[in-house]
């Protein structure tokens, strides 16, 4: 079967790390898939999906409507037969949106009348039943997430949260018909949709739920939730012959990128700190200390002298990572977007300064820190690779100097994900 020529799927997402974590799922899946940041001014070629990376989480709902419009116009100029709304496993929305606003305007300008809406990510723990999300064992509004400082989550009831941010009719396809595969849940579209219903959440625990959902969501134009549910679309292009199930592996191929390795962490999230703290266990560490920042020490000076002490011999973690209670500290006396700016801006610099020093392959720790630092290297669209751990695969830099990349969620990965993550980027020296 010759390669395809034209993207099948377009998607967009709503941050940065979670276009990377999705684009993970499709590659595993056997798609070729290509990240740009922000609507790009070329189109990729030999690709299968292309993902938008927005920056519209936490945007004013209108701002993140246009956004996501515009990025629909352009994917569907590109082609694409059908598109994924990409937000957080754990629903991060507020009561205004963005996730309800959103996919009634991408439902709009597609002309149809139903999605499906479905954060489940069993890998990582996100499960849904009877429209309750549970993180692990424990319900969302439970997890921790209820303290988010920018979208905290204090119901777990996603019919319910999802209905307070549109107008749309919401509805919910239990487990019970889930359970059953496609052919139920088809049923079970077809009976929300002659009841008016516009957004269906779906219940899931398994992989295998989100295969059949999304075998019974084929003919859907728009399908929108976390990673886990995009599993069950490469199998819809497979079976109509659009998409060649023996690219399988090759789908992830990454070229060899040669140069300097550096870790950078600005995420504060639990497992961050654990990493952070593995690391320094063997490894060199320099900590960003937010309030020198602000003070005006040469602080990026300091950490770039100490990156140069070390990168010849061996990889070395740059890091604003710490406790929650310290975090709340800076951000009392610097304010919560101050402290996170001046952060970003410092990572951003020393990580465009370490690129003249011949540094090419980067892990980088936090969703914000990530979009700050790939901005800086000059990035304006990935290529990506083989799964190093759940929601984080190795990724390639296009059109620019070759950079290999990897992205972390703050909240993914195991607690030797920077070693391992490394590793994957081709660096031997560990
Ligand atoms: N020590 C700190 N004090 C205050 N803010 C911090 C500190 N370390 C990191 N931050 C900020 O916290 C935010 C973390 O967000 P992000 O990079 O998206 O990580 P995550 O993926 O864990 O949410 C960033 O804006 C970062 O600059
Ligand atoms: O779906 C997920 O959990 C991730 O892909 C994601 O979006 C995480 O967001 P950040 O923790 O803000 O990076």
């Amino acid at each position: 079967m010759p390669a395809q020529t034209t993207p099948l799927l377009g998607c967009i997402a709503d941050d940065f790390t979670g276009a990377t974590d999705l684009a993970n799922m499709l590659v595993r899946e056997g798609m070729r898939t290509v990240q740009t940041i922000g609507v790009p001014d070329s189109a990729p070629q030999d690709v299968d999906v292309i993902v938008v990376a927005l920056k519209s989480r936490t945007a004013p709902a209108a701002e993140a409507v246009a956004d996501s419009l515009a990025a629909l116009s352009w994917l569907r100029q590109q082609g694409c037969r059908q598109f994924f709304f990409k937000y957080c496993s754990t629903f991060d929305s507020t009561p205004q949106g963005n996730i309800g606003p959103v996919t009634d305007a991408l439902l709009q300008a597609l002309g149809s009348d139903f999605t499906i809406a479905c954060p489940v990510f069993p890998e990582t723990g996100r499960t849904l039943y009877r429209g309750h999300l549970f993180i692990q064992d424990q319900l969302l509004s439970e997890s921790g997430m209820q303290n988010h400082p920018l979208t905290p989550m204090t119901d777990p009831n996603l019919v319910r949260v999802l209905q307070q941010q549109t107008a749309s009719k919401v509805g919910l396809i239990g487990y019970p018909a889930v359970s059953q595969g496609a052919e139920q849940i088809r049923a079970g579209i077809d009976v929300l949709r002659r009841q008016g219903v516009r957004m269906a959440i779906v219940d899931a625990l398994e992989n295998q739920d989100l295969y059949a959902i999304g075998a019974a969501c084929a003919d859907l134009p728009l399908v929108t939730g976390g990673s886990g549910i995009a599993l069950g679309l490469p199998g819809n292009f497979v079976r109509t012959g659009l998409l060649d199930p023996q690219q399988g592996a090759a789908a992830g191929e990454l070229p060899a990128v040669e140069g300097l390795s550096m870790v950078l962490a600005g995420s504060a999230s639990k497992a961050t700190n654990a990493q952070v703290k593995a690391w320094m266990e063997k490894r060199p560490a320099f900590r960003i200390d937010p309030l020198a920042l602000a003070s005006g020490e040469p602080v990026v000076a300091q950490a770039l002298a100490f990156a140069r002490q070390h990168l010849e011999r061996q990889p070395a973690l740059i890091y604003a990572t710490t406790t929650p209670e310290q975090v709340k500290q800076v951000q009392a006396e610097l304010g919560v977007e101050r402290a996170g700016l001046l952060i970003e801006q410092a990572l951003a610099d020393i990580a465009a300064a370490l690129l003249e020093s011949g540094v090419r392959r980067f892990v980088i720790a936090g969703g914000e820190t990530s979009g700050a630092v790939v901005k800086a290297l000059g990035v304006r669209a990935l290529r990506i690779g083989a799964q190093i751990d759940p929601g984080v695969p190795a990724t390639a830099s296009i059109g620019t100097t070759p950079l290999a990349l990897a992205l972390k969620s703050g909240n993914f990965g195991s607690i030797d994900f920077f070693e391992k993550a490394l590793r994957h980027l081709g660096e031997t020296r560990l």
